[in-house]
Formats: C-alpha cells, structure tokens, sequence
C-alpha cells in the first residue's frame, strides 16, 4: 500500500578525485540487478564532459554552468523533481562537482522529500589520496577548506588512488580523515574499486533511512572502533555524521504536543522542515525549523502531498525521534476527541 521512498546518493569530492569512476561502477552494479538507476550531474564548464562519459542509456538532468550548491536550492530540488516523475528511477545519484558544498545538496534533497517520496541514503565522498595530503601539507586557502568540508559531511568515505601513495602516507591520511570525521568508514581504494554491495550496505543505514531507524540507535554511542575500513561487519558502521531523517506522517497530531516536539529538538538537529496536519485545526501547515527558531504557515498544497518532516542535523538519535513522533501519532489517534476525563 505505502509506497517505497526512492533512494538517493550524493557523490563528493575534489576534481578528478575518482567520482566518475565510482559512478560508473554503481550504474555498472544497479543495472546488473536491474534497476533503473538516474544520475543529476552539474559541471563547472558549459559542457558535461562526465556525462559523455557515462553510458547514454541513463536517465541523466544536468545542470551546467555552474555548481550545484551556487543554483539555488530550488532549482535542484525542481531538477529532482523532475527527473523522479520523468524517469520513475529506482535510484538517484546525485554528483556534485569539485566545488560543491554538499549541505547545501543535502538541504535540497531534503526539501524535496517534502513533494516526493525520495529519501537521502548518504553522501559518499571521494578522497584522492596524494592530492589530499599535498593539501593538508601545505594547509592553505579556500581548496584546503572545501576538501575538508566534504570529508566532515561525509557518512562514507573513499580514499582512491591509494595506489600513488605510500603506505606510511596511507596511514597519515587515514589518521587525518579521522580527526576530521570521526563517525564514517574509511575505504581505501584505487580506482574505487570497491564492492558496491559493501559501500552501499553500510550507508541505508539508521539515520538516514527512517523505516529501519529502530533498533540502531543503541550503535549510536558507540565509539568508532578504529579498525582499518571494510573488513568488519558493516551493520557497525552505521554512523553518519550530517545526517537526514524523514519521517512520513500516517496520523494527524495534536498543534501544541508536535510545537513543543519541535522546541525540545535535540541541539544536533540544526534544520527541520515538513509539513503536518493538526488534529485540532482545519488546514494542513508547514513548518521550518533553524537554528532553534520554528515557523509554521497554512498552507493548501496543489496536487498529493504527503505529511512528511525531515530532520537534518549531526550524529542525533533517529530513533528517539521517530518515537516521540509516533507517539505524537498515536496520541491522537488513540483518544477519540470527545472522551474527556472527568475527575
Ligand atoms: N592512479 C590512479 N588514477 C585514478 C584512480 N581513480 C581514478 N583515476 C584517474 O583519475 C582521473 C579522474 O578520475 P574521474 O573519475 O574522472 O574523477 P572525477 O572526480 O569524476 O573528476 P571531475 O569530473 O574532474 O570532478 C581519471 O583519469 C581516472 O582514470 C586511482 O585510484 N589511481
């Protein structure tokens, strides 16, 4: 009956870094188990070099001429759009350029989880070893600041090109991954090589996808266990540091419980949005959420859409969320309106 949200990944990292390289692999990989994969790729020249390069049979939107995160939001957000009810992929893979702020990429997947039925599964960030370590060397401007923001927002991260490295600097890089992000799993790679079932596996993981947010919260605590990427149980690695939560609402809830719910987020959760119907108002509202402010509008969407609230935020319990959500649900929905205890 319900329908199942669409997968979406956002692909990170600095020019030439490998990004084409890995999508290709999991276009290669999705088909092979016949999916319908789409790509949303945006260069920084007029012309969408990688796109050539890509197998033309995938459904592909470009953006071109500038980078995703300097479009407004709402464009990608409208390009997504588009390209869902267009093409009805089973996956979405969005790559941003070199020069993309992913928050800014996760914000607009998120808003788009308000008109469709799309949730953000991770953000996979491409690393190119010598590159990265020439930078961290010489520690300076606004390429150095970039690259890190990438690796900070990362829920996994690919350290290609292990093969023009040596294994002395495999492990300095691998030491300043970790001070920069504690929380994803490190893969060494050349060629990014890697085995699609196992970098995505560890990514559909607890925070980002609502459904099977129970049960992993508990993971969350849990210090980073140190070991060396890929070889243990990836139902561990479940940690995402900018994470997203969506929640699609069954149940209308009650205005002053879900105002509240949303005074008392947890402070990780730095942006929120969705919309709600109130069991005690007439209109369905939406809200945003920033930086501890709320703001709540009426409004009368045109066309289905879905009560839904995505939550964004860093390492934050899931889990905790969705219950006190459901219970906001279940509030409601369990007391008839007209029962009123007396004394
Ligand atoms: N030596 C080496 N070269 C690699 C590796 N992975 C990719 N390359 C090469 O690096 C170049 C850039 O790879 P791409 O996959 O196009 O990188 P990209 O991140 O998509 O590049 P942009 O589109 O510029 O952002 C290509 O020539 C690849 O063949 C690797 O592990 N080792």
């Amino acid at each position: 009956m319900e329908q199942q949200a669409l997968p979406v990944y956002i692909l990170s990292g600095f020019l030439g870094s490998g990004k084409t390289t890995l999508l290709q692999r999991l276009l290669d990989h999705w088909k092979s188990q016949n999916l319908r994969p789409a790509v949303i790729m945006n260069e920084l020249g007029e012309v969408n070099l990688d796109g050539l390069l890509v197998e033309q049979e995938v459904p592909m939107a470009e953006m071109l001429g500038g980078c995703i995160c300097c479009t407004s939001r709402g464009d990608l957000s409208t390009e997504l759009t588009t390209l869902v009810k267009k093409e009805k992929p089973d996956v979405v893979v969005i790559e941003a350029t070199g020069a993309a702020n992913p928050l800014e990429i996760v914000d607009a997947v998120t808003e788009t989880s308000l008109y469709q039925q799309v949730e953000l599964k991770g953000l996979i960030t491409v690393v190119d070893a010598a590159h990265l370590l020439e930078l961290y060397r010489s520690q300076q401007g606004a390429t150095y600041r970039l690259m890190q923001e990438q690796i900070r927002c990362a829920s996994v991260l690919i350290l290609n090109k292990t093969d023009r490295i040596t294994a002395e600097e495999a492990e300095e890089i691998s030491a300043i991954l970790r001070k920069w992000n504690a929380y994803a799993e490190i893969l060494p790679a050349v060629r990014c090589a890697l085995e699609p079932e196992e970098l995505l596996g560890g990514l559909g993981g607890v925070h980002l996808d609502g459904d099977s947010a129970d049960g992993g919260t508990s993971e969350r605590d849990e210090e980073y266990s140190g070991q060396s990427a890929g070889q243990q149980g990836k139902a561990h690695h479940t940690h995402d540091h900018v994470m997203a939560y969506t929640h699609y609402f069954k149940n209308a809830v009650d205005s002053e419980a879900f105002e509240q719910f949303v005074k008392e987020l947890p402070r990780d959760v730095y942006r929120a949005k969705g919309i709600v119907t109130f069991s005690d108002t007439a209109s369905r509202f939406l809200f945003q959420y920033a930086y501890r402010e709320a703001d709540f509008m009426k409004i009368t969407p045109q066309g289905e859409v879905p009560d839904v609230a995505v939550f964004i935020g860093e390492h934050f319990s899931a889990g905790e969320l969705r219950t006190r959500l459901l219970q906001l649900e279940k509030r409601y929905f369990g007391r008839p309106a007209a029962v009123k205890r007396g004394l």
